[in-house]
């Protein structure tokens, strides 16, 4: 069915290239995008030399994103704003999960090898369900790049398939690590085999490929989003993730996913930015809005 998909390197460029070129966010909404960005960050900390003291700041982060004085110059004490959801590998579960205690802050957990996803599937399997017992309320597994690269979109299915039954009541974002995928022809594919698997969002990278989120890969999925929508009535969520540290990017991919999938699509449901330090950035931006001047970048917490 989309195996026939033709898809336009030169063209997704030149149109992820208009798309943050022609269609400037204005001064005055820039604080209520960056806002809302905020409310779709999954808070990501994945390094080896995490710790549960790492995962307690993250999660008091997520808690209130904001330092006070922002929060207050804005006006939107009210909006209790926090982060989409934290990000952390399977052993760090438990402890994001007590430092969430009492927030409706969902925990997401990376699973099934991550990054390169190349333990045995049995294993990978089991992690999922070692997560989710721990708590977790999102899985982000990885595929396996070789079932791309060798166009088996049968084996894909199978796996992302046994992956969602794993999950049980848990969401599944399916990882792509579309900078080992080749060509967007492939990232296309793999984004119908794995919403088609049952996938309830789809991801870019791990953050590990040597490439990862960028915007015409990003187009690229997002039409298969909607063109996966067109045929089944199902919306499936979108998540960009991997190297995206400014609050000139979390413009970029909000207006990329109005402008191809509308505004339902600017909601932490169906749009998650997977970054361990952009937020770093829009506190930067937000605290110039509301005093006229730039704060050290020392005084902001990490992320
Ligand atoms: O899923 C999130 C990514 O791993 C974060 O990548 P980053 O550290 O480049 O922001």
């Amino acid at each position: 069915m989309f195996e026939g998909h033709p898809v336009n390197r030169a063209a997704a460029e030149r149109r992820a290239g208009t798309l943050t070129a022609r269609r400037s966010v204005k001064k005055a909404n820039q604080a209520a995008w960056l806002v809302n960005a905020i409310r779709c960050i999954d808070l990501t900390t994945l390094a080896g030399d995490d710790t549960e003291g790492r995962v307690h700041r993250l999660c008091a982060k997520a808690r209130q994103p904001l330092a006070a004085h922002i929060v207050e110059g804005l006006g939107i004490a009210e909006m209790e704003l926090h982060t989409g959801a934290v990000c952390v590998y399977p052993t760090m579960v438990p402890h994001a999960v007590a430092a969430l205690e009492g927030t409706s802050i969902p925990v997401a957990s990376v699973a099934t090898g991550f990054p390169a996803g190349l333990t045995p599937l049995a294993i990978r399997l089991a992690e999922i369900r070692y997560a989710v017992e721990a708590g977790a309320d999102e899985i982000d597994i990885v595929i396996t790049r070789e079932h791309v690269l060798r166009r088996d979109w049968t084996a894909l299915h199978d796996e992302v398939r046994q992956m969602r039954e794993a999950c049980g009541h848990a969401h599944l974002k399916a990882i792509l690590a579309t900078g080992e995928l080749e060509t967007l022809r492939n990232v296309y594919c793999a984004s119908m085999v794995a919403m088609q698997a049952g996938a309830d969002f789809i991801k870019t990278s791990t953050g590990k490929e040597g490439v990862n989120a960028t915007l015409p890969v990003s187009l690229v999925m997002v039409r298969a989003i909607r063109d996966y929508e067109m045929v089944t009535g199902h919306r499936v969520g979108f998540k960009p993730a991997g190297g995206m540290k400014t609050a000139k990017d979390a413009l970029a991919w909000q207006i990329l996913m109005k402008e191809e999938l509308g505004n339902d699509w600017l909601r932490p449901d169906l749009f998650r930015l997977g970054a361990s330090s952009m937020l770093a950035d829009i506190e930067r931006q937000l605290e110039h809005h509301v005093t006229g001047r730039y704060a050290a970048s020392h005084r902001h917490a990490i992320a």
